[in-house]
C-alpha cells in the first residue's frame, strides 16, 4: 500500500515527503487523493513547485482512481489489479520493491494497469452518501480464493461493500449500508441544490457528496479518518456504532470541566435578498453538517459535506434562554460552590457571539444575573455580595469599561487568582442595576465597522462578577466571567485594508490562537501552558486552572458564503471539544479494561466533572490511540509518563511554572490609581497581595487595589555596574529580564525598599535574591524575612501552611511534606535545564549562522553590506527567543520560589 504511494510520489519527484505523508496517515494513494492544497502545509510542502508537482499528482490520482468522490475504493481492488497472482500472505506486504513503472507514464504511477473505469454514469447520478462499487466490469475478476481478506476491508465497515458476488468468499454477507441519520436531509438538499442555479449545482446532475467528519471518510481538517477502523477489534464496535447510528445523542452532560457548543445564527436580511442557503442543518441535538458546495478541475459540482458533533448544537429557533439553561446556568450554580467558571462565545465577525453573550436585554449575562440575584436572597448566600467588573482588552492592553477606560494590568497573586489591578468594580442588586452599568460599560467598547459587521467589536470584553463575602470583599468565593471575544476571521479576509484593521486582526487572531494553545495544554496536562502568549489568556488563567469550568459557545453564520469562517470556527471548536479536559491522559488505562487509575494513585482518574461521550467511554476505548494519532500522540513530554513524581499528578501545584507572570509582562510596575473616588491619581506600587495588610482599605467599589507605598516606585535604568545594564536595554529581552529583576527585587523585601532611590531597590534585591539561592543555611542580615529557625524567635506570627507547625523554637515539616518539596525542586532543576538547553541551542545556531556567513562573504568577496537586513533579522529573532526561553527558566524558578513561599507559610495573602 505504502509502496504504491512512494512509487507515486517517486514518479513525481516528492518521495523526499513520504514520511511526512505516513506520519499523516496517508499511506494509500486513495488517501493521497483526497488531499486539499490546504492540507500541503501540514505535510510540509511548501516550495512552489512541490506544490505544483503534488498537485498535478492528486489531480491525476482522482481522475485515475475510479469512485474516490464517492467514499473510499478499497485498496484492494489495486492490490488485486496489480498482483493478481500474489501468494496468500495473509495481508499485503507493503515491503516489497515497487513495481517497475508502466511505460505509458514517464511521471506519473503506473495507475492505467491499477484504474478502473471512471465512475459510472449510474454512480454518478446516485446521491448516496457511501462508496457504491463500481460496476463488476470495471473491477477484476474475483480475486483468487486463496488470497486471505487483507485488513484494510475492515475500513469499509461504514461504507458499502462490495456487491457480494464481487467479494471474495470469505467475506461475509454483505450488510446493507447504514443509513446515515442525517439522509433525509440530504435528499431534500439534493433536490434543492439540482433546482437551483446561484449554487453552482448543475440541474441535471446531482452533485455528489464526499463526507468529512464524525462517520466519513475524512476528518473535518481533510484528513484521512483512518484511525477509526486501525482500533483493535474490540474497541470497534463502540465506535462504529457512533459513527453509524442513526439515534440521536443523548444529552451531554451539563457539568463537564470544559463544554463546546454550537449556536447557529438565522440568515439575516442581507443573505437572504441573496437568496443565500442555509447549508448548516443541525442534526439532533448534537451534530451539525456544513454542506459545502465545491468544485472538481473538470467542472463537476459536488458537496462536500463535514459532519461536526459537540456537546449541544443550537439551531436558529433556540431562544438565549434555552441556551442559558445549557451553557451558563450550570456555571452560576458552580460559582455558588465556590469555583470560577467562564463562558464565552467564539466566532466569525457578525455570527452573534455579542447577541448571544453580551445582549443588552437578553444577552446571557443578563439571565445568569437574574439568576445571581435570586441566589444571593436565599439564606445560605445572604452573606455574600455580586460585584461586576467589566474591561475590555483591545491590542493587548486591558482597559476598564467602567472608569472610563482606564488602562488596567493585571497580576496573579500567590494562589493563582489573577488580579485585574485598579479594576473598578461595583456592588450590584438588582438586575437592573446590573444593566444600567452594563450600558454604561458598553458604550466605552472598541468597535468599528467592517465588511462583515457594521457594528463589528475589535476586542474582546470580559464581563465579570465576584462573589465576595460582604464583610471581607479581599476574599473571593465565585467569580463568573463572560466573555465576547473580538471576531474571529483575519482582518486581510474581510478587505478591510488600514493598517490599524489589520493589526486589531493580528492581534486577535493572536490571542485566540492562544485561548486553542492553553485549552490544548490544559487538556493534554502539559508542564507548560502558555497563557502568557496573550493578554486574552493571561487574565483567563485563573478560569481554567484549578476549580474551573469552561463554556465555549462557537457562533456560526449559516451562509454559504461564510462556510470557510463556519468551518473555521467548527475546526477550533471541535479542536477544543476533542481535547476537552473530560479525561485525564495521565492516566493509565488497565489493560483489562478496570477503572483507569491516576499513575501512582489509587483513586479513580475521572472526577465528578468527567463523563465521556460514548466514543471516549474508558472502559472500551483503552489509550485511545484513534486521537492520539490525530493529536500527534498524548504528549511529547516524557516526564508525564515516565516519572513518578506525584507532585506531576496534583493540580495544587502550577503546572506550568507560570506563577506571579503576569506582573513580569507589565513593566510597569507604577500605575496611577485614583483615589478612591476623588479623582486625584497617585501612583502606587503593584505588590503582591501577600504583602497587603491593609485592612482597613474600605473603598466601596474599587477592589483589587494593592497597598499603596507612601512614595512613589519608579523604574530605573539600571546601574551601570548590573549585568543587565549592559547594552542598549531597548530590547525586549532586557525589559523582561528588568522587570523580573525587579519585580523580585520588590517580592523579596519590601522592608529594604530604599523608596527614595530605586535603584537602591534592584541593587537590594538582587542582593537579595542571590544571597538565598547561593545559600539557604546562611542569613544576610539585610533578609527581611528570617529563615525557618529564626521564625519563631523573632516573634513574627505566620500563618501555617499545610504540613508546616510551628513548636516552641523551630518550624517543624512533616516528613512527607519535605519529601514532596524535593520532588518539586527536581521537577524545577529538570524544567531549567530544559529550557537552559534550548538556550545554548539559540546561541549555537545563530554563533553558526553569523560564522557560516561570514566564511561566505569572505569566499565570495561579496560585501558584508548586502547581508546586513539578514543578519539584523536574524539577531532580532535571537533576541526575541532568547527572550522567551528566558522568561520559561525565570518562570520555573518563581515557582519554585512561591513553593519555598508556601512551605514558609508565607502565602496566605488575600486579594
Ligand atoms: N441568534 C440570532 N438571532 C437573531 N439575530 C441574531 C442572532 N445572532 C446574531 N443576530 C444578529 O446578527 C447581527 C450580528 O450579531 P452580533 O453583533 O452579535 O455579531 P458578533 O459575532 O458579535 O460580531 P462582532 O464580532 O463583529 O462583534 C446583529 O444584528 C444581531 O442582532
Amino acid at each position: 500500500m505504502s509502496s504504491l504511494l512512494l512509487d507515486a510520489l517517486r514518479k513525481s519527484d516528492l518521495d523526499q515527503y513520504f514520511s511526512n505523508f505516513t506520519s499523516n496517515g496517508i499511506t494509500e494513494l486513495e488517501a493521497l487523493a483526497q488531499l486539499s492544497m490546504q492540507d500541503y502545509n501540514n505535510l510540509g510542502i511548501v516550495s512552489i513547485q512541490d506544490r505544483k508537482k503534488l498537485f498535478q499528482l492528486v489531480q491525476s490520482l482522482r481522475q485515475e482512481l475510479p469512485t474516490l468522490e464517492n467514499g473510499l475504493v478499497s485498496s484492494t481492488h489495486a492490490q488485486y489489479h496489480r498482483r493478481p497472482s500474489r501468494p496468500a500472505t495473509g495481508h499485503v506486504d507493503s515491503s516489497n520493491a515497487p513495481y517497475p513503472p508502466s511505460p505509458s507514464s514517464a511521471n506519473m504511477p503506473d495507475l492505467a494497469t491499477m484504474s478502473m473505469s471512471r465512475r459510472s454514469t449510474s454512480n454518478a447520478g446516485s446521491p448516496s452518501l457511501y462508496y457504491t462499487p463500481a460496476p463488476p466490469s470495471a473491477l477484476s475478476s474475483t480475486p483468487p480464493s486463496n488470497i486471505a481478506a487483507p485488513s484494510v476491508i475492515s475500513r469499509s465497515r461504514s461504507r458499502t461493500l462490495p456487491d457480494q458476488h464481487q467479494r471474495p468468499s470469505h467475506i461475509g454477507k454483505p450488510t446493507s449500508p447504514p443509513q446515515p441519520p442525517h439522509s433525509q436531509f440530504i435528499d431534500s438538499m439534493m433536490l434543492k441544490s439540482s433546482s437551483d442555479d446561484d449554487d453552482g449545482m448543475d440541474d441535471d446532475d446531482p452533485p455528489e457528496i464526499l463526507q468529512r467528519g464524525a462517520n466519513a471518510l475524512l476528518n473535518p481538517y481533510g484528513l484521512p479518518n483512518k484511525h477509526r477502523s486501525s482500533l483493535p477489534s474490540k474497541q470497534q464496535p463502540q465506535l462504529q456504532s457512533y459513527a453509524t447510528s442513526t439515534a440521536p445523542l443523548g444529552q451531554s452532560d451539563l457539568n463537564q470541566k470544559i463544554r463546546v457548543c454550537v449556536r447557529k445564527r438565522p440568515l439575516n436580511k442581507k443573505e437572504i435578498e441573496r437568496s443565500e442557503k442555509d447549508i448548516s442543518p443541525t442534526v439532533g441535538t448534537r451534530s451539525i453538517h456544513i454542506n459545502e458546495p465545491k468544485m472538481k478541475v473538470d467542472l463537476t459540482k459536488y458537496i462536500e459535506q463535514h459532519a461536526f458533533t459537540f456537546d449541544d448544537v443550537f439551531d436558529t429557533s433556540d431562544s438565549n434562554e434555552k441556551i442559558y439553561q445549557r451553557t451558563a446556568q450550570p456555571l452560576v450554580d458552580y460559582v455558588f460552590n465556590g469555583g470560577k467558571a467562564t463562558c464565552f462565545a467564539y466566532g466569525q465577525t457578525g455570527s452573534g457571539k455579542t447577541y448571544t453573550m453580551l445582549d443588552p436585554e437578553h444577552g446571557l449575562y443578563v439571565l445568569a444575573a437574574r439568576d445571581v440575584f435570586s441566589l444571593l436572597c436565599q439564606p445560605q448566600y445572604q452573606h455574600l455580595s455580586a460585584y461586576i467588573g467589566f474591561y475590555e482588552i483591545y491590542q493587548g492592553q486591558l482597559y476598564d469599561l467602567l472608569n472610563a477606560r482606564k488602562k488596567l494590568f493585571a497580576r496573579e497573586d500567590g494562589k493563582q487568582n489573577v488580579v485585574i489591578v485598579g479594576l473598578k468594580e461595583y456592588v450590584i442588586r438588582s438586575v437592573d442595576d446590573l444593566m444600567k452599568v452594563f450600558e454604561y460599560g458598553s458604550q466605552c467598547r472598541s468597535t468599528g465597522s467592517t465588511g462583515a459587521n457594521s457594528d463589528s467589536s475589535r476586542s474582546h470584553a470580559i464581563l465579570q462578577v465576584l462573589l465576595r463575602p460582604a464583610k471581607n470583599r479581599k476574599v473571593i468565593t465565585g467569580k463568573l466571567s463572560f466573555i465576547d471575544l473580538a471576531g474571529s476571521e483575519r482582518g486581510a479576509d474581510r478587505g478591510d485594508t488600514d493598517v490599524k484593521t489589520r493589526m486589531e486582526g493580528a492581534e486577535i487572531n493572536k490571542s485566540l490562537l492562544a485561548l486553542k494553545e492553553c485549552i490544548r495544554a490544559l487538556d493534554q496536562d502539559k508542564r507548560h501552558t502558555p497563557f502568557r502568549q496573550s493578554k486574552l489568556t493571561q487574565v483567563l488563567k485563573d478560569s481554567f486552572v484549578g476549580r474551573s469550568r469552561t463554556c465555549m459557545i462557537a457562533t456560526i453564520s449559516p451562509n454559504q458564503s461564510n462556510s470557510e469562517h463556519t468551518l473555521n470556527t467548527l475546526r477550533y471548536a471541535d479542536r477544543v471539544k476533542e481535547l476537552k479536559g473530560e479525561r485525564d491522559r495521565r492516566g493509565i488505562v488497565e489493560p483489562n479494561g478496570g477503572s483507569p487509575m491516576i499513575k501512582g494513585r489509587s483513586g479513580p482518574m475521572f472526577t465528578e466533572d468527567s463523563m465521556l461521550p460514548p466514543w471516549q467511554q474508558p472502559t472500551t476505548q483503552p489509550s485511545a490511540p484513534e486521537e492520539e494519532e490525530e493529536d500527534g500522540g498524548y504528549s511529547d513530554d516524557p516526564d508525564l509518563f515516565q516519572d513518578h513524581d506525584d507532585f506531576l499528578h496534583d493540580e495544587d501545584f502550577p503546572s506550568d511554572g507560570d506563577v506571579r507572570i503576569l506582573d513580569e509582562d507589565f513593566p510597569h510596575e507604577v500605575t496611577y490609581q485614583d483615589d478612591e473616588d476623588d479623582g486625584n491619581a497617585s501612583p502606587i506600587l503593584h505588590q503582591p497581595s501577600y504583602l497587603d495588610n491593609d485592612e482597613d482599605d474600605d473603598l466601596m467599589f474599587a477592589s483589587h487595589v494593592p497597598k499603596r507605598q507612601p512614595t512613589p516606585y519608579h523604574r530605573q535604568v539600571p546601574p551601570s555596574d548590573s549585568p543587565s545594564s549592559t547594552g542598549t536595554g531597548t530590547a525586549s529581552g532586557m525589559v523582561a529580564a528588568t522587570s523580573h529583576l525587579q519585580h523580585h527585587a520588590l517580592l523579596d523585601d519590601p522592608a529594604h525598599v530604599n523608596k527614595d532611590n530605586p535603584l537602591d531597590d534592584k541593587a537590594s534585591g538582587q542582593q537579595q535574591k542571590t544571597s538565598r539561592h547561593l545559600s539557604s543555611a546562611t542569613t544576610s542580615p539585610s533578609m527581611a524575612r528570617p529563615p525557618p529557625a529564626s521564625l519563631a524567635a523573632s516573634g513574627r506570627r505566620f500563618d501555617a501552611s499545610p504540613g508546616l507547625l510551628q513548636m516552641d523554637d523551630a518550624l517543624v515539616f512533616d516528613p512527607e511534606v519535605i519529601e514532596e518539596f524535593i520532588k518539586f525542586h527536581r521537577a524545577e532543576i529538570r524544567e531549567t535545564n530544559e529550557w537552559g538547553k534550548k538556550e545554548t541551542k539559540l546561541l549555537t545556531n545563530f554563533s553558526l549562522n553569523m560564522s557560516s556567513r561570514k566564511e561566505d562573504q569572505a569566499s565570495s568577496g561579496k560585501d558584508p553590506a548586502l547581508d546586513m537586513d539578514r543578519t539584523m533579522a536574524d539577531f532580532q529573532s535571537y533576541l526575541n527567543n532568547l527572550d522567551e526561553v528566558l522568561d520559561m527558566k525565570m518562570a520555573a524558578v518563581d515557582a519554585l520560589r512561591d513553593r519555598i513561599r508556601s512551605m514558609l507559610g508565607e502565602d496566605n495573602g488575600t486579594l
